[in-house]
């Protein structure tokens, strides 16, 4: 067989241990593994010979009982042949676009300001909308208020990543924003219901954190949103209902956050934790808004 020929040619001494403990599964794997392996195929003494051969000639190295600190750092660096560098090791961190969703009631709103008050460099993006202004909304802070007219145009020039039609009302998400923000270096967080969510994974897949935000239980979200005291008695059923069939779409998200009754403030927490384990991934997400050729 393949495998044992691969095995029985090349010596014991000169396999690297990582491979012989993982179990081939087909030979053609072995080969791509073992070739660009080769150079760590090297004895202890071939390695030891190897960075004599590297080490300048005359290059040396203090004692480093007695040596200065300075002095041993000179040393190593001209046995280096070239100066140590102090540009920082980790990649700088590309902004994130970040996509919180879950059940009504189980407070995306409480958590997104909570956490743009602690996180100075979140944008939390205004939505477009061709409802009438209520009372006490502010034009560019709660949304921005469109025509209907206005609001297809945007459609029309593909300026809005994401759009729906909500109980008579257009609402969508303007690409430019999210564009201008993230040139700022600003993380961008989306609030979205489950459908809109399911859009934007179509559209985003993988560049976006995905983040299901949920009560610790649901009986605790229907307390919460009677607690709230905003819904008649059928926007309560619609949206207890419709909660029951949203929580089947969490599999779909990167992220699952709790909520827990009288605990924000943990929750908040671990958002930020996840916006520290993303930043500080080695190979980071890359936003795409438009589809690339
Ligand atoms: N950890 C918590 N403990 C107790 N109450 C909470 C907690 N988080 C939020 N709430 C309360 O739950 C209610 C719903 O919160 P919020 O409006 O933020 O939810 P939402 O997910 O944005 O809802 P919707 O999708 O319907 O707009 C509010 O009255 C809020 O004060």
């Amino acid at each position: 067989m393949l495998i044992r020929r691969l095995y029985t040619t090349i010596p014991q001494s000169s396999l690297n241990p990582f491979f012989l403990t993982k179990k081939p599964t087909n030979p053609f794997h072995i080969i791509t593994q073992f070739t660009p392996k080769i150079p760590n195929f090297q004895t202890p003494k071939s390695i030891s010979s190897m960075s004599e051969n590297r080490r300048p000639a005359g290059a040396q190295i203090p004692a480093v009982e007695t040596a200065d600190r300075t002095e041993l750092y000179r040393a190593l660096e001209s046995s280096m042949g070239s100066s140590f560098s102090s540009e920082p090791l980790a990649p700088s961190s590309r902004p994130l676009v970040i996509v919180i969703s879950g059940p009504s009631g189980v407070g995306k709103d409480c958590l997104i300001k909570c956490l743009t008050e602690v996180r100075k460099n979140i944008h939390f993006v205004v939505t477009a909308t061709s409802r009438a202004m209520r009372p006490g909304e502010v034009h560019g802070k709660d949304y921005f208020f469109v025509s209907k007219e206005e609001f297809l145009t945007m459609v029309e020039n593909d300026e809005l990543l994401e759009y729906a039609l909500v109980y008579g009302d257009y609402k969508g998400i303007p690409k430019q924003q999210i564009r201008d923000y993230m040139a700022k270096g600003y993380d961008i967080v989306l609030r979205v219901d489950i459908q809109g969510a399911s859009t934007l994974r179509k559209i985003l897949g993988d560049s976006a954190v995905f983040v299901f935000l949920v009560a610790e239980s649901e009986s605790e979200l229907v307390m919460r949103l009677i607690d709230r005291k905003t819904e008649s008695k059928e926007s309560l059923m619609v949206r207890v209902a419709t909660a029951r069939e949203e929580l089947k779409q969490m599999k779909n998200f990167d992220y699952v956050v709790v909520n827990a009754e009288g605990k924000l403030e943990s929750c908040v927490k671990m958002m930020e934790a996840i916006i520290d384990a993303e930043k500080a991934k080695v190979v980071q997400r890359r936003v795409m808004l438009d589809y690339e050729s």
